[in-house]
């Protein structure tokens, strides 16, 4: 939207999933509760898996399911839709850590640019962007979050106004992207306006998979594309700009020749230029819960609105950690079908995670998926910091200031099983079904039944007596928050790591950009959203200044 602009920018947009426009949208993606769309496999790439935890030595742990969008607009078309922005510390430090020009100051004016914030106005907020932003009133909240609120602020950690004003900790009723109707705007609703599409300069291209990168010497002089009968076609560009996101960026460039060079060569692919740092520095926000079963007086009266109503920011205070490194989610609902609507949540995470993983490629293939290996808690700190937010979080749910408002509380995770569960489907839906009249009517026998079919035998006691076994549930249960970012980070031109340049031009070739969460140096206390679109509004800033034709993936 914003490279077309300039009249003398011919923008060729390539995405490898379906179109999506506010026409289009089907319900599941334009609904304010936004927990279906990414369980819907047409939404998303079906085979990527990635390993959470730590591998031990000799310990083989499984990938599992990783989601990431493959639609029009990417993961703001399946998102939960919050919208906040993170620390200024976070972009200052992209500046430290070599990004020359990111830093706060730098970075503001385009989170002003990108948003429409119809509760806030001042030096920190944006008026007329394509992202409306805005916070449920507290009469929308359940009663399960009001009281976890109150809860809260009574151990110390009190309501404040905006996520996204001054950077302190405190409880926040949660910053939110929809329209005014509670409806999503995805990226390619929200910049692809109509008017956008009817730009003579744009094209957009869907259900068409970016194979790699082509090359005139070092030069990018276009790309080869696979249509979905595996037909191939190649286009030609002054300017080839990767847009496809933390893992699959990495990836592209890696099939292209970009990357390093042992690896390249063990897979055959030959290699235009060795950057070792393609695919490396792999961020997510590790994430653990504590969910409890609600009352009928504690549910949502909302069941179809947004149901991540508020946040906690709080800070651990753990030496080599920064103000404001955790944060906990207060969800009203914890999953789309009817045992989810019974249950509340605190969703844990680590704001500022030191872990890193690898994206690596497991064949040229475009069709195979790479290998995603998070590395999650390999940093000490990491696990600690989420060992104590579990233990944060039974202590407010358990609170006596709760009573009323919560049944039994237990530890819970987004984890393999509880994916499964969430799918669509009869036997599923039957057994959901089964499941919540059983804990509407068990009574006293109510924890038993969590006990034997929900947590399988893990108890909260348990985990807060016995350290080594909250170590062991943590570090099998870690889950991550789908924030992946960091895997082409920007940096100087003479540190090894360092994939690009702070305008997202890669380095030691010509012609090519990247531009998504990839160039994130390090990963920003907050959901990778709006940060992420911020870099997008900047590098297409920079970029605007230039002429010739552009092609993004
Ligand atoms: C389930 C889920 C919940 C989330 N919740 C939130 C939230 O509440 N708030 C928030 O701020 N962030 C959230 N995020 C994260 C946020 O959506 C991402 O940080 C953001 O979308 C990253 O943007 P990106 O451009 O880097 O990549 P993406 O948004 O992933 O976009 C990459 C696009 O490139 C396409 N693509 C990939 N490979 C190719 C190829 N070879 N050829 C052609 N096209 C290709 C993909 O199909 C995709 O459309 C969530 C993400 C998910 C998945």
């Amino acid at each position: 939207a914003r490279l077309s602009a300039s009249p003398g920018n011919d923008v060729c947009l390539i995405e490898a999933g379906a179109g999506l426009s506010a026409r289009s949208m089907p319900d599941a993606i334009r609904s304010g509760y936004p927990g279906r769309a990414y369980l819907d496999t047409h939404n998303i790439w079906r085979g990527l898996a990635a390993v959470m935890g730590v591998r031990r030595e000799g310990e083989v742990r499984p990938a599992r399911r990783y989601e990431q969008a493959r639609i029009l607009g990417g993961g703001s078309a399946i998102n939960a839709m919050m919208a906040n922005r993170g620390a200024p510390a976070d972009y200052d430090e992209w500046q430290v850590l070599g990004a020359e020009g990111w830093h706060w100051e730098a970075c503001l004016p385009y989170f002003r640019k990108l948003e429409r914030d119809v509760d806030f106005s001042g030096e920190l907020h944006g008026g007329d962007g394509p992202l409306r932003i805005a916070r449920p009133s507290w009469e929308r909240l359940s009663p399960f979050v009001q009281a976890v609120i109150r809860t809260l602020g009574e151990s110390g950690h009190p309501l404040r106004q905006d996520q996204n004003g001054l950077w302190v900790d405190g409880t926040y009723v949660g910053a939110v992207a929809t329209s005014e109707k509670g409806e999503r705007i995805p990226t390619s609703v929200g910049y692809l306006s109509d008017s956008v599409r009817a730009r003579p300069n744009l094209h957009l291209r869907t259900d068409l998979v970016a194979d790699r990168v082509t090359f005139d010497g070092v030069r990018a002089i276009g790309a080869r594309l696979r249509h979905l009968d595996g037909a191939c076609e190649e286009i030609e560009a002054d300017r080839v700009i990767v847009s496809a996101g933390a893992i699959h960026t990495p990836a592209l460039l890696m099939r292209s020749g970009i990357g390093p060079a042992e690896h390249l060569a063990s897979l055959g692919i030959p290699i235009v230029h060795h950057l070792p740092g393609v695919g490396g520095n792999l961020m997510e926000h590790p994430s653990i819960a504590v969910s409890a079963f609600l009352p009928r007086a504690a549910r949502t009266a909302f069941p179809e609105g947004h149901h991540e109503q508020a946040i906690v920011r709080f800070s651990s205070g753990l030496p080599g950690c920064v103000a404001g490194d955790m944060h906990g989610a207060i969800l009203s609902r914890s999953a789309w079908h009817s045992i989810g609507y019974r249950l509340g949540t605190l969703f844990f995470w680590v704001n500022k995670s030191y872990s890193r993983g690898r994206v690596t490629l497991k064949s040229p293939d475009p069709h195979d998926e790479p290998e995603v290996d998070f590395g999650m808690l390999a940093d000490p700190r990491d696990l600690e910091r989420l060992k104590r937010a579990l233990r944060f979080g039974a202590d407010i749910l358990c609170d006596s200031a709760m009573a009323g408002y919560r049944d039994s509380v237990f530890a819970s995770s987004y984890s393999p099983r509880v994916a499964a569960i969430a799918m669509p489907g009869t036997w599923n839906a039957w057994r959901r079904g089964a499941l919540s009249a059983l804990l509407d009517m068990a009574g006293p026998w109510r924890g038993r039944l969590i006990h034997a079919v929900v947590t399988q035998g893990v108890t909260l006691d348990r985990l807060l007596s016995d350290d080594a076994a909250l170590t062991r549930f943590i570090s099998e249960n870690v889950g991550g928050t789908w924030h992946p970012s960091g895997t082409c980070r920007m940096g100087q031109v003479d540190d090894p790591q360092a994939v690009t340049d702070a305008s997202g031009a890669v380095h030691g070739v010509e012609g090519l950009h990247v531009c998504d969460a990839s160039l994130m140096p390090s990963i920003p206390c907050a959901n990778t959203n709006v940060p992420t679109i911020m870099i997008a509004e900047r590098i297409a800033d920079m970029l605007g200044r230039e002429d010739g034709a552009v092609a993004s993936a």
